[in-house]
């Protein structure tokens, strides 16, 4: 968007004096031209009160606020000017390396913010000194309203993800081809893109357009690993330190120098070895506040399949659950130290499928990530409780954005190159639709995204590095990766506390009552959870006990044993005690035990005195049948010679059992009051004597003879004491 200075100018003539516009008028009416003139010269004023202004700035870093001077366009914005400056050539290369002198900052200096020029001083925000040690509110960890690019409020709850760019040196090839410069950095976080003029297109070479980009820093050729890594990443990891989740990307073309900004070299460590190094150095300065646990994994998507690097075997698959999108099987080492990692991270990159290209001799063929997990656990000295938090830095070195023509042509590399177009593809489209605030974010679209669901939208601190060529032959390449880098911006990120398992102190006194009434009501669905698991466990043990103690009690002798009437309220006692939730202790085990054997003593008490019963009507009935037996011999006393010896035997037993029976008056009456005697001995009578009796021959015959014969021996059974047998015999 072209710059309109028009009421610029305006303001600026209306400031000069009465008489110079007088003048001014004068020298209107004579020269036609003079409008033009004035126009031309005012801009060069502008531009020139620019030029001093951003020096001043450069100075002092202060704001500007000068209300003589001209306003400054909000450089937030991304504009494109017309500048009326030469063309870049290979000479920008002196001016670059001015610029990056002006980089070259002490390693806890930090530049290049999207809103230097309103300083902010927010209370919650993390403040960085600058060089005038101003404090500039960086975004974080931000938990206060932060401004976007645009200097807008973001919302309360709203971060944005912090973009980088970082121009690589020219390489060989790009020189011996004679290539231009087509990026120039200014002002340690501007980006100038020119399109590339030919020295010999004299038409174009003093029209050549420019685009401008402002990012949160931006980093020149001669830009060292380690003021990299303090601008972008140390500020990340000390939130990760903190509890929250933390990532960092690089993103750019085939060739741009992703690899080389994330891994480095031996000589040149880049930013996942000096994370790695500083996180470990951080923790060994906080080692007396409370112990941390380093996790460290390792992954690569490579033709869109998820793969382990520290140890390699089948493609893992992407699951979601509470903490996100995980690789289900992925290998997780507890890494104690630096060297350690240092190590995991050598073998999993070896692991890495890189392979030559057009474009880049080690090209990356896939997108790597490392993640490391922090766990810091205290002890809280004040609540005496555990604090849990749960860091996770995730370190991301995508594979480069590629034209088919720029890589080689074979199957491979091919299906390669398109297989990474897809997915960054799919993260651009990610990217569109979180700038764009749409419900539906597209991260199902490849497996990158997927994984990077949480970088892009979720709860996390994220950075995201773009890697640029100078080349001029590259600058489709550069201004598309630039292009999504400034849309990036965009993206706002959900800002959450800390993950900590540990309930944060109260800091007022309803807070505090409301936790004590939160644990309170809390403790009340424990208990209840509890007591309805003993009830459950007794239930259990008492069937067990039951089942094991004795033999199912007969049901005539438990209705013996125990009065109807306390039969409920026996088990109204069991019933009670389960709610009570008595516990399943061995004192509860005791008192079951001993209530089985109560029951079992009630149970033969009861058939004891059931036995005496049936035994004493057994001889009371005896006695009966002896007592007929005379009565009816005494009246036969003519047949007594014939059977009077049998009736002197039979007397002589019935004598006996009197004899036997000394309670015999006491237990006869007795028996007349409670059982049927009378008329069992009316019926005895016809039993005897009727012929339809069944017992007639037994009297008269053999059995008869036998009973008198078998008087050694127990008597049999009577038939009286069949309970069926007299009703028959009253029916007939
Ligand atoms: N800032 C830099 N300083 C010096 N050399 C660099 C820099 N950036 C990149 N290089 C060099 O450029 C070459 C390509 O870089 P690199 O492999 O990192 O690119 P890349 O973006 O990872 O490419 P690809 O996507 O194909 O993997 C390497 O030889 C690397 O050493």
């Amino acid at each position: 968007m072209p710059v309109s200075t028009r009421s610029k100018i305006t303001t600026e003539i209306d400031l000069t004096s009465t008489m110079q516009q007088q003048q001014h008028q004068q020298q209107r009416l004579r020269n036609p031209h003079h409008g033009l003139k004035e126009k031309l010269k005012t801009l060069t004023l502008l531009y020139e009160q620019q030029k001093q202004a951003s020096s001043s700035f450069k100075n002092n870093n202060t704001a500007m606020r000068d209300k003589n001077s001209i306003t400054m366009p909000n450089s937030t914005v991304t504009k494109t000017f017309v500048l009326p400056q030469p063309p870049p050539s290979n000479n920008n290369n002196e001016h670059d390396a001015k610029e990056n002198q002006n980089l070259m900052l002490g390693p806890d200096r930090i530049v290049g913010f999207s809103y230097p020029r309103k300083v902010t001083t927010t209370t919650s925000a993390i403040r960085v000194p600058v060089s005038n040690s101003a404090t500039v509110a960086r975004k974080l960890s931000m938990a206060a309203p932060a401004k976007g690019n645009g200097g807008e409020e973001l919302g309360k709850c709203e971060s944005r993800i912090m973009v980088f760019v970082r121009v690589r040196p020219m390489n060989k090839k790009e020189k011996e081809a004679g290539s231009r410069c087509c990026v120039r950095i200014v002002n340690r976080r501007d980006v100038y893109l020119t399109e590339s003029a030919n020295e010999n297109d004299y038409l174009r070479l003093n029209r050549v357009k420019g685009r401008h980009f402002t990012f949160d820093a931006s980093f020149t050729d001669s830009a060292s690993q380690q003021q990299v890594y303090s601008t972008t990443t140390s500020e990340l990891l000390e939130a990760v330190l903190q509890g929250r989740n933390g990532s960092v990307f690089c993103y750019g073309a085939t060739g741009a120098g992703k690899t080389y900004t994330m891994l480095g070299t031996v000589e040149s460590p880049g930013v996942m070895v000096l994370a790695i190094k500083d996180l470990f150095s951080k923790i060994r300065q906080r080692s007396c506040d409370g112990s941390h646990v380093v996790h460290l994994s390792y992954l690569e998507v490579y033709n869109e399949t998820v793969r382990d690097l520290l140890c390699p075997g089948r493609p893992l698959v992407l699951r979601e659950d509470k903490q996100g999108i995980v690789a289900a099987g992925l290998t997780q080492y507890r890494a104690s130290s630096a060297d350690e990692v240092m190590a995991l991270l050598q073998q999993g990159n070896q692991n890495r499928t890189t392979e030559p290209t057009r474009a880049n001799e080690t090209s990356s063929r896939s997108h790597a990530i490392l993640q490391v997990g922090v766990e810091y656990r205290v002890r809280d000295a004040a609540t005496m409780s555990i604090v849990n938090r749960v860091g996770k830095l995730s370190l991301i070195d995508l594979a480069g954005s590629e034209r088919a023509l720029a890589t080689d042509q074979r199957t491979l590399r091919s299906l390669e190159g398109a297989n990474i177009n897809r997915s960054l593809l799919a993260l651009s489209s990610c990217i569109n639709a979180l700038v764009e605030g749409k419900k539906h974010i597209p991260y199902r679209n490849s497996k990158l995204t997927q994984l990077l669901k949480d970088s892009l939208g979720g709860t996390c601190n994220t950075v995201m590095i773009a890697n640029i060529s100078p080349s001029s032959l590259s600058f489709g390449e550069t201004q598309n990766t630039v292009h999504w880098a400034d849309r990036a911006k965009e993206i706002r990120l959900k800002v959450s506390d800390a993950d900590e398992d540990q309930l944060l102190m109260p800091e007022t006194e309803t807070d505090q009552a409301k936790l004590v009434l939160e644990l309170q009501k809390e403790n009340r669905e424990l208990r209840m959870q509890l007591a309805r698991q003993q009830q459950k466990l007794l239930t259990l043990e008492a069937q067990a006990l039951a089942s094991h103690s004795s033999p199912t009690p007969p049901p005539s002798a438990a209705t013996l044993t125990t009065p109807i009437s306390a039969q409920p309220s026996e088990k109204r006692r069991t019933k009670s005690s389960f709610l009570a939730g008595t516990c399943f202790t061995p004192e509860s085990k005791k008192k079951g035990a001993e209530l089985a054997v109560k029951t079992l003593q009630r149970t033969v008490k009861a058939l004891e005195a059931e036995i005496e019963r049936m035994k004493k009507d057994h001889n009371l009935q005896l006695k009966q049948k002896d007592d007929l037996i005379c009565e009816l011999s005494q009246k036969g006393g003519k047949q007594a010679s014939t059977t009077g010896e049998v009736g002197k035997r039979v007397a002589t037993r019935a004598s006996n059992l009197k004899e036997k029976e000394p309670n015999n008056g006491e237990s006869k009456s007795n028996h007349r009051l409670r059982s049927p005697a009378p008329t069992a001995k009316k019926r005895s009578f016809w039993d005897i004597t009727t012929n339809n009796s069944p017992s007639v021959t037994t009297l008269n015959g053999r059995k008869t003879r036998s009973h008198i014969l078998s008087e050694p021996t127990a008597p049999p059974p009577s038939m009286l004491l069949q309970p069926g047998f007299a009703r028959q015999k009253a029916n007939s």
